[in-house]
Order: C-alpha cells, then sequence, then structure tokens
C-alpha cells in the first residue's frame, strides 16, 4: 500500500484543516480536560435519567431518545459546566446541521457556481452556522463574565475553560482564534455527544436481543459493584462489557467512515488518486470483511474480543478502527467508553431489558450511524424478577 491521503478534515464537516502544529496544540489543551475524573458527573447524570425511568417500569420506553437527553446532559457538565438547557438549542441546531451536510455529502459542487448561486441547503446551514456561532459566543461570555466576577475560580475548570485559556494565551503563537474556540466548541457538542448516543442505543438493542449476554453483563457488574455505583477502578475491569462494547463498535459503529481531503496525487493500493480531492474509507468495509473476522461476520459474537482486540483482527491494526486510527483518532475515547459502562452498569444494576415488538430495524447513517425509527424496549425491575 503507498502513502496514505493527508489528514485533511475530520469527520466533523465544520472543522477547518488542521496541521499537525495545531493539533499538537490542541491535544495538550483538551489532554487536561481528559486527566480529571470525570465519572461523578456522568453518574449524576444516568441518576437523573434513571429517576425518570422508575415511572416508566414495565412500560415501553424509548432508549435512543433517552439517550439522547443522558449524553447531551453528560457533555454540558462536563465540557461545558453548564447543564443540558444551556446547550439545547445548540444540540438541536447541530442536529438539523448534520442532517443537512449528510444529505450532501457526496454532492459535487462547482466552485464558480456554488459562489454565486446558493442551494436552499447551503442557505439554511449558512443560517445555523451563524446562529450556533451565536450561541457558543453567548456561553463564552456567560463564562468569561463569571470569572471577572469572582463566581468561578479560574477559566481552567473544564474544557470550555481550557479552551479559553488557550485563547487568552499571552503567547500569541499559540494563542487560539475564535473561530477556531467556535469551531471546537461545535465539535466537542457534537462528538461528545452523538457518537456515545448511538452506541448506547446499539447496545441496548443487541442486550435485549441477546439476553444470554445481557445476563452475563448483568452478573459482571454485580461481582464489580454490588448495588452501588460504578467507580474508576471497577470500569477497568469490566471484561465482557468491553467485549460487548467493541463487538457493537464493530457491527453498528457510529462512525461510518473517515472522510479525507486529498492534497496531493498519492498511491493508495492499486488507486492513483489525483490532488484536490476528497474520500470517504468507510470501517465498515473492514469490519464487516468475512476474509478478516470469518463466516459469521454479520453475527454478534463479542467472544471474538475474548483476548483483546489484536487477537479478534489476528493482528492485522487496520481492521478493528471505531475510533479512527492516527494523528486524527478520537480524543474522546476513554470518555466514551467510561460514559458507556457507567450508563449501562447502571441499567444493568435495576433493570432487565426485553425488546418491544413495536421496534423495526431500520439503521440510518446521518453522520453517525442511528436507529431511524429508534429503539423501544420494555424494562422490568430486577427485585420484581426475584
Ligand atoms: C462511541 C463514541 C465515539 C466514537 C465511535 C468516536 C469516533 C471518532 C472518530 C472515528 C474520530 C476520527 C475522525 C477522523 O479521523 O476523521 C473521532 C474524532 C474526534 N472525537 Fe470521537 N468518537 C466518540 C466519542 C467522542 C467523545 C465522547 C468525544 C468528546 C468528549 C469525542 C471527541 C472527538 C474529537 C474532538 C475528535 C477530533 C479529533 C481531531 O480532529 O483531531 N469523541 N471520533
Amino acid at each position: 500500500m503507498g502513502k496514505a491521503p493527508k489528514a485533511g478534515q475530520s469527520h466533523f464537516p465544520w472543522g477547518k484543516p488542521k496541521d499537525s502544529n495545531y493539533i499538537c496544540h490542541y491535544c495538550l489543551h483538551i489532554g487536561g480536560f481528559f486527566g480529571q475524573n470525570m465519572t461523578p458527573a456522568i453518574i449524576a447524570s444516568v441518576e437523573t435519567m434513571l429517576e425518570k425511568w422508575n415511572a416508566q417500569e414495565g412500560k415501553e420506553i424509548e432508549v435512543y431518545q433517552e439517550f439522547r437527553l443522558l449524553t447531551s446532559e453528560v457533555i454540558s457538565r462536563t465540557a461545558f459546566g453548564s447543564n443540558y438547557m444551556e446547550g439545547e438549542k445548540i444540540f438541536a441546531m447541530l442536529s438539523k446541521l448534520t442532517v443537512i451536510m449528510s444529505r450532501n455529502l457526496s454532492k459535487t459542487r462547482i466552485p464558480l457556481i456554488s459562489k454565486l448561486w446558493k442551494s436552499a441547503d447551503l442557505l439554511e446551514s449558512e443560517k445555523l452556522s451563524k446562529e450556533i456561532k451565536d450561541r457558543v459566543l453567548k456561553i463564552v461570555k456567560k463564562r468569561e463574565d463569571k470569572v471577572v466576577n469572582g463566581e468561578v475560580n479560574s477559566l481552567r475548570s473544564d474544557f470550555l475553560g481550557l479552551l479559553l485559556n488557550a485563547y487568552h494565551d499571552s503567547d500569541e503563537k499559540n494563542r487560539l482564534s475564535l473561530e477556531d474556540l467556535v469551531a471546537e466548541c461545535k465539535t466537542f457538542y457534537f462528538a461528545g455527544q452523538e457518537t456515545v448516543n448511538s452506541l448506547l442505543a446499539w447496545i441496548v438493542l443487541h442486550l435485549a436481543i441477546h439476553g444470554d449476554w445481557q445476563e452475563k453483563a448483568r452478573r459482571e457488574v454485580i461481582d464489580i459493584f454490588g448495588n452501588q455505583n460504578p467507580h474508576l477502578e471497577g470500569i477497568a475491569k469490566l471484561k465482557i462489557m468491553t467485549m460487548i462494547i467493541n463487538e457493537t463498535l464493530r457491527l453498528y459503529g457510529p462512525s461510518n467512515g473517515l472522510p479525507r481531503a486529498v492534497t496531493r496525487e498519492v498511491q493508495l493500493g492499486k488507486l492513483l488518486l489525483p490532488a484536490n480531492i476528497d474520500i470517504l474509507p468507510l470501517n465498515i468495509g473492514l469490519h464487516r470483511d468475512p476474509h478478516i473476522w470469518g463466516d459469521d461476520v454479520h453475527h454478534f459474537k463479542p467472544e471474538r474480543f475474548a483476548k483483546g482486540i489484536a487477537k479478534a483482527t489476528n493482528y492485522t491494526t487496520a481492521a478493528f478502527f471505531p475510533f479512527g486510527l492516527g494523528p486524527r483518532s478520537c480524543v474522546g475515547m476513554t470518555f466514551a467508553t467510561i460514559e458507556a459502562k457507567v450508563a449501562l452498569s447502571m441499567i444493568l444494576q435495576r433493570y432487565t431489558i426485553a425488546l418491544s415488538p413495536a421496534y423495526v430495524h431500520s439503521p440510518i447513517p446521518i453522520l453517525t450511524l442511528r436507529p431511524q425509527h429508534g429503539i423501544q424496549v420494555i424494562l422490568k425491575p430486577i427485585h420484581s424478577n426475584a
């Protein structure tokens, strides 16, 4: 295989292409955020969701929407030091923008014409982008005011604080521009929410269908945490759950492909790619390749991952990359996995999950792979089964 195309744009279409210095600088800042223990904040958000579920016991519940609220709350709390209500409008607008972008992803644009004439989608997406920017700026301003008024000790308390610190960096070379600050906030709102939202929903679907794996996962959770809330030390020991997460990421990974801008002519295997084109390598092609995974490639079999990813892929590094590969891979991978494990542990401690007859299987790629008609399940409290 020849050299891979240069990493240009990531899967967040509103992010401008970045050079490697920028990425190092960015990761330094973002690293501070991920270095903190977010488990208590995640638990608090899951508890809010579960309190609501109390009233739904034994009734049908649509978990994709439920996890949308949960993951929005988690990212608002942990990254922006706010709550879902504050980010609500941003989430709603990002969601609209995603749908528009997704339906235009493979449309060809003719440079001069697209300057003279703008489609309804382009006009709408420009309007949404501007509104999102204004909202993000409001949140930024509110935080800065809090710092000035002494309500917040330092700018460094969460992801927004770290970004603001970079925005005010005294060294001009390291300073984050306002445009980048807004782009990072948008990326974080989207990346931190939509991906884990889909992952949790697809896992719950598989656990509802595969009762044996649901039971194995529950037994492991009870062995490690009993009826207590999850903690970091125990989360690291959740082997069965890791296998279930990996198998779900393989079959229904939220990221369908990794868009890349080819900036110069490059040989990619047998293909000679010209400069100035966009390509979309699909990870799902490799994740469902029978030559790598065997004839049962389409079946949910978490046991493939019993001895780790390397063994499951027969030591082929690029066969499994739900979080991307290389310098642009997901910075939120550990955070996402912890969030999913905390939420699933707390659900499995309390409920058995059965699939509702109302469920219709219809995955649809809208930047992430989503269940088009939601995922309806019925939750039975564990104590009533005893
Ligand atoms: C199951 C959950 C997730 C999946 C499957 C996922 C997947 C990915 C993938 C495939 C990429 C690389 C895109 C590319 O190479 O073009 C990526 C990048 C990224 N992810 Fe995630 N992600 C998840 C959760 C998260 C979370 C929770 C956060 C933040 C809290 C996050 C933040 C980011 C950021 C900021 C980038 C961009 C990195 C860069 O541009 O260098 N992700 N993610």
